[in-house]
């Protein structure tokens, strides 16, 4: 026997249902108003189908988050992932990243004037430097070559009070940061217009625009490059660096030892220079693109206390997670100064471990900034003083890496609901060209495990609980 299936009613029925007895509701019964309504249930009806074919379609995104500590380099990950998947994707933004750059060599210049005064307040005007020479020639050194500078200086200002005039304070140290909300990334779009060069011209014109006025750090880096660069390489000030044990060389946003490149006033920067720049991030920032036909939706997760509540709504359905641990083992955490930054990161990766939310996700895992690693362990720093358990074992790279790795795979083992891939690389992601090769595999085994997962692949081998090392 049939029996008559029930008329599914169209969306404006649905939404006309509750308005039965409302004034409203007549306007369905009169010819006009029939036809009007059967429109916008169309219209309706058509809505839901594209978003239904949206959220298909972000359902079929990669979706990787990339994760780590504070300064963990994980912009400078995305960046190069970035570069792996669309290798023009930051054309329009390397005018913008040449401002940041060159706030990062202000900042520098600034540190580096402030270690001097530190050092000539503690040591009074009449001891000696240890290159040597009276601090009495340190000191009219620093005092001359601070007057010089003032002009640069003050730019530095300006500048962080035009792109976050909404937070500027100036009792605070400023820096440089991506925010929800912040307008630097425009505020910096309107002010570094290229200007062409002239046809015929060997020479680029300086890229700068005319709205920064007498600020534009172009112009005033240019004029201040030889006195940059005879601060940086003064004998006295390196001798005072050295006695002290700082390296501005390790830190982030350090381009001291390229002034004469980058205060040039054609100045343009390089692929390897904006993954050096150093902007912070403190929100979760998402780039999407399409390569090959696939579409990729990264993120880029900010750490910070005020962040942390907001990740569980990105968690969902990630594909893979590109965990950034830097093997800096004796530097303490900024944010909490007992806190050493690798047990810092160990902390972290335990919980990135055991959320059941990732359960499925592969995770990469790279053990970042190796070139400082290889630094301090030359330079004699020894990681039982931070780590006990190290024990004895020989100090060197080998040995640290394997200790260091044993106990990220061991908490990873330890904690996983489930069994999934897990690849390793070691990466100093700085070093752009070497970046590269470890970003296209990367890219690859994501590619590969969701082709996989969606079916359109039949895995060649089971790569389930593997670990991979480059
Ligand atoms: N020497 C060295 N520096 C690195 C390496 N990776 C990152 N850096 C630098 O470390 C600084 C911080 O890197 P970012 O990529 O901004 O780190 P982040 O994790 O995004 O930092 P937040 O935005 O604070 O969360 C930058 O100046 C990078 O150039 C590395 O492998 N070696
Ligand atoms: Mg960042």
């Amino acid at each position: 026997m049939f029996q008559t299936k029930p008329r599914t009613r169209t969306t404006l029925e649905r939404f006309a249902s509750p308005l039965q007895n409302h004034a409203w509701s007549n306007i369905f019964k009169e010819g006009r108003g029939q036809r009007e309504a059967q429109r916008i249930s169309r219209e309706i009806d058509k809505g839901i189908l594209e978003s239904k074919k949206l959220l298909t379609k972000k359902d079929k995104a990669i979706k990787v988050l990339i994760m780590g500590q504070p300064e963990s380099g994980k912009l400078a990950v995305l960046r190069n992932l970035l570069f792996a998947l669309h290798p023009t994707y930051f054309h329009d933004e390397a005018l913008r990243w040449k401002t940041i750059i060159q706030l990062n060599l202000i900042d520098s210049v600034k540190t580096l004037l402030s270690i001097v005064e530190d050092e000539l307040e503690i040591s009074g005007p009449c001891s000696r430097s240890p290159a040597g020479s009276t601090s009495t020639s340190l000191l009219d050194h620093y005092q001359h070559t601070r007057m010089r500078l003032l002009p640069l200086l003050s730019i530095e200002t300006n500048l962080m009070r035009q792109l976050h005039p909404e937070h500027y304070d100036p009792s605070i140290t400023p820096e440089i940061c991506e925010q929800a909300g912040s307008r630097w990334k425009s505020v910096l779009k309107k002010v570094t217009l290229v200007q062409p060069a002239p046809p015929g011209s060997p020479q680029c014109r300086p890229v700068t625009s005319d709205k920064w006025g007498k600020d534009d750090p172009t112009l005033v880096l240019a004029a201040f490059k030889d006195d940059i660069i005879s601060l940086w390489e003064d004998e006295s000030i390196q001798g005072v660096l050295r006695r002290r044990g700082v390296r501005l060389e390790d830190s982030p946003g350090f381009f001291l030892d390229d002034t004469a490149r980058i205060a040039a006033v054609d100045y343009e920067p390089t692929e390897e220079d904006i993954v050096r720049a150093r902007s912070r991030t403190s929100c979760i920032e998402e780039h999407r693109l399409v390569q090959n036909g696939s579409e990729w939706c990264i993120y880029n997760v900010a750490d910070g206390r005020g962040i942390r509540p907001h990740w569980a709504s990105y968690l969902d359905d990630v594909q893979a997670i590109v965990f950034l641990a830097p093997l800096v083992f004796n530097d303490t955490f900024e944010g909490d100064k007992q806190l050493n930054q690798l047990q810092h990161s160990m902390s972290l990766w335990r919980k990135v471990c055991g959320n059941p939310l990732l359960a499925h996700a592969t995770i990469i895992l790279l053990f970042n900034k190796m070139d400082i690693l290889k630094e301090r362990l030359d330079a004699g720093f020894r990681v039982e003083t931070y780590f006990p358990s190290y024990g004895r074992a020989p100090n060197d790279v080998e040995n640290v890496m394997k200790y260091f790795r044993n106990k990220f795979l061991n908490d990873h083992y330890q904690l996983s609901t489930r069994r999934r891939p897990l690849y390793y690389h070691q990466t100093s992601v700085i070093d752009t060209e070497v970046t590269k090769f470890v970003m296209r595999a990367v890219r690859d085994g994501i590619l590969q495990r969701h082709l996989e997962s969606s079916r359109v692949l039949r895995p060649e081998q089971d790569m389930i609980g593997k670990d991979s090392v480059s």
